[in-house]
């Protein structure tokens, strides 16, 4: 009796620009070009061995680089993704993505797109012109992740460079190598030939766990970061307010230090009624409440170990919920 194949996953590919959709003058190019050039339609039809694996189609919802992505980009794409993954007929979704914001874009998704089928957000370093691009294994390692039974329940997944990133931890480290993306925590598995091997799954609260809902948000809080550095100008602080802020991340120094002569504006800042959240500027940063400065004594909140641009993100949504520090501290623990 001959075996009747598995029916391949229905794979969504939702298009928005990126260095993926990038194209350089001359294959030599593999740093500079343009980014977003490259409609999903093309991309797909460059990959035909992705009809071995999925049945796949795509959407094309923007066509930008990712430094230009917004909260109003954000909140389309999420709704746009929450759609699909309703539909009985999608297994999965593919997000094609600049990689320059692709952590703000995979975390926001991990914390508001409430299902458990696989979303993957990809990305590339090279244009597909270049020699060694990167993108095409990339979205085709994106498209077998999209459509395997065991990354459901997962959270939202990042697939650059043959790794599994969850889209909570998945942080960009450098901007020219393959090997760009990196997690302070580790990968928790990686695609190699068609299969996703897992080492580990996430813990933190994401997706069906999540008291965030894209399907409830118009919009999201303006949260806006202040560098930290030696001889720093407090009045930063002053203008993200007059910005409109409604909360603050200090991507402070070391275990997100805050300058003595900054404390006091910091002080004002959250007497004021804008929220304080020390995050800190290095790579696998990891803020202790009460440590270099008392967060209980004055009202303030610590990212834990998500960077200053995670931690926006975060403290955007955790605005809609709450203008509570103690509440908002909660959610940067259990998220
Ligand atoms: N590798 C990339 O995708 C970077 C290109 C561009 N800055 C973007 O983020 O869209």
């Amino acid at each position: 009796q001959v075996a009747t194949p598995a029916a391949k996953p229905n794979v969504v590919i939702v298009a928005t620009g990126g260095t993926i959709a990038g194209a350089g003058a001359t294959s030599a190019n593999s740093a500079t070009y343009q980014a977003a050039k490259v409609p999903v339609d093309k991309l797909i039809a460059g990959i035909p061995e992705l009809n071995a694996v999925a049945n796949v189609r795509g959407e094309q919802a923007f066509q930008i680089a990712s430094e230009s992505f917004t909260n109003e980009k954000l909140i389309q794409l999420g709704k746009r993704v929450s759609a699909l993954v309703k539909d009985p007929g999608v297994d999965g979704v593919v997000i094609t993505h600049g990689t320059d914001t692709l952590e703000e874009t995979s975390f926001f998704l991990n914390l508001v797109v409430h299902t458990d089928k696989p979303i993957v957000v990809v990305g590339s370093m090279r244009p597909g012109t270049a020699m060694s691009a990167d993108g095409m294994l990339n979205l085709y390692n994106a498209v077998v992740l999209a459509g395997t039974p065991s990354a459901r329940g997962k959270g939202v997944l990042v697939a650059m460079n043959d790794d599994i990133l969850t889209g909570r931890d998945a942080a960009k480290r450098t901007n020219i190598k393959t090997n760009a993306f990196a997690s302070p925590w580790g990968p928790l598995g990686m695609v190699v030939e068609n299969k996703a091997y897992w080492f580990r799954a996430p813990v933190k609260r994401h997706t069906m766990q999540s008291e965030f809902d894209i399907d409830t948000l118009e919009s999201l809080p303006e949260v806006q970061i202040v560098y930290g550095s030696g001889n720093m100008a407090p009045s930063m602080y002053d203008a993200a307010v007059k910005a409109g802020a409604k909360a603050i991340i200090h991507a402070g120094t070391g275990n997100g230090s805050v300058a003595n002569y900054a404390v006091d504006t910091l002080k004002k800042v959250r007497a004021g009624g804008v929220h304080v959240i020390r995050s800190s500027r290095i790579a696998d940063g990891f803020v202790l409440r009460n440590s270099e400065q008392p967060d209980d004594q004055y009202d303030w909140v610590v990212a834990h170990d998500l960077n200053p641009q995670k931690a926006k993100i975060l403290a955007a949504l955790a605005l809609t919920k709450t203008n509570s520090a103690a509440e908002i501290q909660r959610m940067f623990w259990e998220y």
